[in-house]
């Protein structure tokens, strides 16, 4: 069989993002495609009908969690390269669930090597023994080949289990998937473990941790973070990828499931809106995210959300109190900076649209140089 081919499927479009919603189209497209072999990788195995594909369309296509119950089982490897619309500079390459790997066309030499992570997908309303069998084959193949590969295990469709019931299975799945490895003396080799689900948020949640362990600037990141909430009186930031509603980095503070929530509703209220109402109707084309891209919505609890675009592919939502929000001109000033510096921390690679990959020597740098401004106005 022709390798190739068996290696660039494309879903043709199914669920695919809306045409007017144009993140980019600027500069180093055509670069990036003729790359696109190189880019790091994000592997999905598991099972049949684990979830897999679903993963991928809810996360990164905007299907909604219903219209995945009418997917196709995939029968090939799909390669869906989402750099061209997402800070997620990545590949994601979606697995057969019956994926042989004594089969000599299975090439893990290839498939692993260039991989930043595998997600292996357990579906947790079902017998999870075989799945079991299959991560720890699955472990040692891929370490083998790439030590340096992040393990993730995904136990997924965990919206049909009780609370009791979810933490007894990712107690259990932790225990033996680790008890397996000990045998096989890989004791070292670190999995980690997310409850998820596609009809909540947690698939979200899940994916980000996921995709922060692969960016390297993330301490830069968080450092910027902290110093732009601590000057502005923001409660609670995070740093956006808009077309997948992953977040790329959070200020320090502990990350609750509601702020998450209300700030991933607040991306999707600006898109729609924008999207209906936001474009030129004469077929110019026009972007539903761009430098203008600003919101402030007053919740009825005295808080503030404040979404703002830092690149084309990234926004900054923050939560703060109403009485914060008052010194509006401080916390724009502040944001100046902190957009500044993160256009630094990405440009210095060589690329200028705020993605991953680029930026290690910036990312070095003291970000506490920067002239935020404090509360009480003075410099930093
Ligand atoms: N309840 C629930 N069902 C889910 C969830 N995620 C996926 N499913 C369902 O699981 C079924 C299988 O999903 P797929 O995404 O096709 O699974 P897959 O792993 O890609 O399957 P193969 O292509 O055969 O390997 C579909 O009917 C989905 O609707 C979830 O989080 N909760």
């Amino acid at each position: 069989m022709d390798e190739e081919d068996n290696l660039t499927g494309s879903y043709g479009g199914v669920g695919s993002f809306p045409k007017s919603f144009d993140y980019g189209g600027e500069e180093g497209e055509m670069e990036e495609d003729s790359a696109s072999a190189d880019k790091p990788r994000i592997l999905l195995m598991g099972l049949r009908r684990s979830g897999k594909s679903s993963i991928q369309k809810v996360v990164f296509h905007k299907m909604s969690p219903n219209e995945t119950l009418f997917l196709e089982s995939t029968n090939k490897i799909y390669k869906d390269d989402i750099s061209g619309s997402s800070f997620i500079n990545f590949q994601i390459w979606d697995f057969p669930g019956q994926v042989d790997f004594f089969d000599p066309t299975f090439d893990s030499e290839m498939i692993f090597k260039g991989a930043g992570a595998l997600i292996f997908v357990i579906d947790a309303q079902d017998d999870y023994m075989e799945a079991l069998v299959r991560l720890h084959l699955t472990v040692c193949r891929a370490h083998k080949v790439n030590p340096d590969i992040n393990f993730e295990v995904f136990i997924h469709k965990v919206d049909g289990l009780s609370d009791d019931h979810k933490i007894e299975a990712q107690r259990d799945i932790h225990q033996r998937a680790n008890d397996d490895l000990a045998d096989a003396g890989l004791e070292r080799v670190h999995l980690s473990f997310y409850l998820t689900s596609i009809y909540d948020h947690s698939i979200f949640e899940a994916f980000s941790k996921v995709v922060q362990k692969l960016i390297p600037q993330l301490p830069t990141l968080e450092n910027l973070l902290n110093i732009f909430i601590s000057h502005s009186g923001i409660e609670k930031a995070f740093l956006f990828d808009v077309l997948s509603k992953i977040y790329v980095a959070t200020d320090s503070s502990p990350v609750d499931m509601q702020s998450y929530e209300l700030c991933c509703d607040m991306i999707d209220v600006v898109i729609d809106v924008s999207s209906i109402y936001g474009l030129v109707e004469d077929g110019a084309g026009g972007c539903a995210y761009d430098k203008e891209s600003v919101a402030i919505i007053k919740l009825n609890n005295s808080t503030v959300l404040y979404l703002k675009e830092v690149t084309r592919f990234l926004a900054l939502v923050c939560i703060l109190r109403e009485e914060s929000f008052e010194r509006k001109g401080l916390i724009e000033y502040n944001f100046h900076c902190f957009r500044k510096a993160i256009h630094e921390v990405f440009e210095v690679g060589g690329s200028t649209d705020g993605r991953g990959g680029a930026g290690r020597s910036a990312a070095r740098r003291n970000p506490a140089g920067l002239n935020f401004t404090a509360l009480n106005g003075n410099g930093v």
